[in-house]
């Protein structure tokens, strides 16, 4: 990015934790960001709001029973209006976009970005359930497109910002940061009980509610090991998980001469909002800083896969490769809104991605219509598995 033109941003997903933060990190540097798109699912009140305030050329509202509520408020300000899901995976291809930021949560990313990256827009990827699904389409595709994915993720984006400067240098192995989320150290006996108002306190992030649940059951930990697969082009036995329960160590690369690089700071996810947005360049920013004597220890523990088996079998998903992880992860949003909604426990969470992981068709090399299969598939299995537990 030069300092004279602006980069244009779509933000999808505008309207929840990332997208909110974006907003306020495109806000912060009016001289390096133009917002041309912002998207939202229901929420018609926050994106006029943040239309008002950042003129964006177009936004989408998906829920199309709002579209006149927010045609009213925008139309007499020159903003293109469009309603439904299908409108997201049009406009990423919009000409005068450079770079869109996935901030939607779960399958929905998986078609908006691969109708970006087939336009050639630069990807800034939080949707981590995109790679999760359909990773080897989509890497193809960016490398077949010379488009660049940059990691919005925490954990991936310390690893990218340690990779900078290293991308010559094989990567020996990963580490990935996990905090462990609210229940670390308890037992399955303890997770039995548990409720989503006690799943939903994360010690460390504010997060939307699905990834703060995908924390709590260290599912999200297990997505992260597939994305960053993806990401950084390696095999399962070069990512390993630690769980690190302050979240100041964001993530690390060791090398094949044995050192291992970090990225830290506090937890805040302005920081790899705006390291992906501005990449290459470091935003000069005011946001608080790191103190030593805040934190006299930084602790690490190993991951209990018995009692946490979400992140096993995400482990076991990326082992056996094709549509596995699209499976696991069609079961888990099936899965997840059903505690969210108090019709299952806890720990049936890990049950029904079992028995859909074990049930559903294995496909070896997925292709597009595959995915969408196996995650209708997946899907429905799931919600069967719910409704013989009630
Ligand atoms: N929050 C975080 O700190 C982090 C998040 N991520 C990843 O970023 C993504 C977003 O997470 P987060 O911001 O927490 O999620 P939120 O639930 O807070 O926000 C999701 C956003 O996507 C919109 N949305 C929801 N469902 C759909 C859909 N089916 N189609 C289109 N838009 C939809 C929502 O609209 P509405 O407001 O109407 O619901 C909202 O704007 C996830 O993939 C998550 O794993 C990764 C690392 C950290
Ligand atoms: C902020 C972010 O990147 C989240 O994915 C965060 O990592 C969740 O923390 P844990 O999954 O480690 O609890
Ligand atoms: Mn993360």
């Amino acid at each position: 990015m030069t300092e004279h033109k602006k980069r244009h941003i779509a933000i999808l997903g505008s309207t929840g934790s990332i997208g909110t933060q974006a907003v306020e990190v495109v806000k912060a540097y009016p001289d390096q960001f133009q917002v041309e798109v912002l998207t939202t699912n229901n929420n018609s009140e926050l994106l006029i709001q943040q239309a008002v305030d950042l003129k964006p050329n177009v936004v989408v509202i998906c829920n199309e029973d709002r579209y006149d509520q927010v045609f009213s408020a925008l139309d007499p300000l020159g903003i293109k209006v469009y309603a439904g899901a299908k409108s997201i995976a049009s406009v990423v291809q919009m000409d005068t976009i450079d770079m869109v930021l996935t901030a939607m949560v779960g399958y929905a990313g998986l078609l908006p970005t691969i109708k970006a990256i087939e336009a050639g827009k630069s990807i800034a990827l939080a949707n981590k359930e995109t790679l999760v699904v359909a990773g080897e389409i989509i890497t193809r595709l960016a490398a077949q497109k010379g488009v660049n994915i940059y990691p919005v993720d925490s954990e991936h984006s310390a690893i990218f910002q340690c990779l900078v400067g290293e991308f010559h240098n094989p990567i020996e192995k990963i580490i990935l940061t996990a905090s462990g989320g609210p229940f670390r150290g308890r037992s399955r006996e303890f997770l039995a009980n548990v409720t989503k108002a006690q799943a939903l306190k994360h010690p460390n992030w504010t997060m939307g509610a699905k990834i703060t649940i995908d924390s709590a059951t260290l599912m999200n930990k297990g997505l992260e090991v597939i994305e960053a697969k993806w990401l950084f082009g390696l095999r399962p036995g070069q990512i390993d998980v630690v769980v690190h329960p302050q979240s100041i160590i964001h993530s690390l690369v060791q090398f094949e001469d044995g050192s291992l690089k970090a990225q830290m700071g506090l937890p805040d996810m302005r920081l790899p909002i705006q390291f992906a947005l501005g990449y290459p360049n470091r935003l000069k920013s005011d946001l608080p800083r790191f103190n030593f004597m805040d934190y006299p220890s930084l602790t690490f523990e190993q991951p209990d896969l018995d009692t946490f088996r979400n992140l096993q079998l995400a482990f076991d998903a990326l082992e056996k490769g094709g549509n596995a992880p699209c499976i696991i992860n069609a079961a888990n949003e099936v899965a997840v809104d059903a505690f969210l909604h108090d019709r299952i426990t806890f720990l049936e969470i890990s049950e029904i991605i079992e028995a859909c992981l074990s049930k559903t068709a294995f496909v070896q090399h997925p292709t597009y219509d595959d995915y969408v299969r196996t995650d209708e598939a997946a899907r429905q299995l799931a919600t069967e598995r719910i409704k013989s537990f009630v």
